[in-house]
């Protein structure tokens, strides 16, 4: 039985581990449970799963949660980034899973590291915030890090195909977005409602609106250059609508080997929760007779400026990929909000690159510090994008 704690249990992929936990009850039990603030839906989940321990966002909700849980709850609920760290180092859990949205994600993972906790990270914005911090960790604690991301799953599976020293390149393949093939000058004009609907997956609102901006992809791209230790020119990006091939990797010889499968989530949640093992998950198989065609494209970096952005940062290094993720959350919200355009996060996150101070990404308190300092230059350029468009 292994004993999993995890944390963002109410969003997407929270609720998709939980399906895998239901489905193989006799493999895997929850220990403890974190979420922000959907108190009745882990209300709901408590009372499924009983986790030894629970947290909710804020302490304000403390008590509305204990309110619907039994008395026997009430010592057990803890709240904000306390709550957090607490769920991640429980003495009880073998595993943490980090599926919470955003810079959060950061100080519990890492602290789960650092107790010896196995990993199954959906967080990319950890390993783009202290990648290199990260897999120091991972090295020193001799823990695993197992990839819930879909590309970099279908990545993880693809190198079990050769040794590390025969990899050329990497290849992340982008769905293109809900905008793969709009003009430019409508673009401007794309309402947040647009930008959720994602072709293919159905997933949080901010990774949705990432993939909109392909600044998803950037982000991967930063959390493959830590998670599989390859530089920015090893790894390339290719535009397939279909989301079937999830990812591929070119070994030395000019062979590449590539993973495919419904664009469904809980099959990378299974692999990264019982690997090596794979779980008959019982889900329909992928038809390549029924897909018909398979397309692939270039990425338009004119059109899709966040993903040229991201390259850059990681290339820089330092802390400009933990600024580049800061202001991507602030400008995010504030399209979300209705106070800025789509195009203007693009432009928001490049200004905000440009004037923050950056520093040394092997220092934890740098890292945060970055990240601080780029929230607020970024609600600037938020206000003056916004002022501007008035
Ligand atoms: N969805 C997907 O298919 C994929 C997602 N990912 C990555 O996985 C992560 C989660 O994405 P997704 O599930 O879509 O996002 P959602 O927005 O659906 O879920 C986010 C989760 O984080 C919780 N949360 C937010 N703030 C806090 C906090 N302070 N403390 C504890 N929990 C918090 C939310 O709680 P509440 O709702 O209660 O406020 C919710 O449970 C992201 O980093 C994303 O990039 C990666 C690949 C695919
Ligand atoms: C399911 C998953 O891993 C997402 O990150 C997804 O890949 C988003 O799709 P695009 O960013 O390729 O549109
Ligand atoms: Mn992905």
């Amino acid at each position: 039985m292994k004993c999993i704690s995890l944390l963002g249990s109410t969003g997407s992929i929270g609720q998709n581990v939980l399906a895998v936990v239901r489905q193989f009850s006799d493999r895997f039990r929850i220990v403890g449970l974190s979420a922000g603030s959907n108190v009745r839906e882990l209300a709901r989940q408590v009372l499924e799963f009983e986790p030894q321990l629970v947290s909710i966002g804020r302490p304000e909700l403390v008590d509305e949660l204990a309110a619907l849980l039994p008395d026997s709850y009430h010592r057990r609920i803890f709240c904000g980034t306390e709550g957090n760290r607490r769920i991640a180092t429980m003495v009880q859990a073998q595993m943490v899973v980090s599926a919470v949205v955003g810079a959060v994600g950061l100080l519990p993972t890492l602290d789960a590291i650092m107790a010896g906790k196995d990993i199954g990270l959906a967080n990319k914005e950890t390993l783009v915030m202290a990648g290199r911090l990260i897999m120091e960790a991972v090295r020193e604690h001799r823990v695993r890090l197992l990839p819930i991301d879909s590309e970099h799953s279908a990545i993880f599976q693809a190198l079990e195909a050769g040794r590390r020293q025969d990899v050329g390149r990497i290849i992340l393949t982008a769905s293109g977005g809900p905008f793969r093939a709009m003009a430019p000058e409508e673009l401007v004009r794309v309402t947040p409602a647009q930008a959720l609907a994602h072709p293919n997956w159905d997933m949080g609102r901010k990774i949705s609106i990432d993939s909109a901006t392909l600044m998803n992809k950037g982000l991967e791209v930063i959390e493959a250059r830590w998670l599989f230790d390859v530089s920015s020119e090893q790894i390339g990006v290719v535009v397939h609508p279909q989301s079937v091939v999830h990812s591929l990797v070119e070994y030395v010889d000019g062979s590449v080997v590539a993973q495919l499968g419904i664009p469904d989530m809980r099959i990378p949640i299974a692999y990264a929760l019982s690997y090596p093992e794979r779980l008959g998950l019982g889900l329909s198989r992928l038809s390549l007779s029924e897909c018909g065609r398979l397309d692939f494209e270039k990425p338009d970096y004119d059109r899709f400026p966040a993903l040229r952005l991201a390259f850059d940062c990681l290339e820089q290094g330092g802390t400009w990929p933990a600024v580049l993720n800061a202001a991507n959350e602030i400008a995010v919200d504030a399209f979300l909000d209705g106070r800025i355009g789509f195009t203007d996060i693009s432009r928001v996150v490049a200004r905000t690159t440009r004037k923050v101070e950056h520093g040394d990404d092997r220092d934890l308190d740098a890292i945060l510090e970055a990240d601080r300092q780029a929230r607020i230059v970024a609600e600037e350029e938020v206000c003056l994008t916004g002022a501007g468009s008035a």
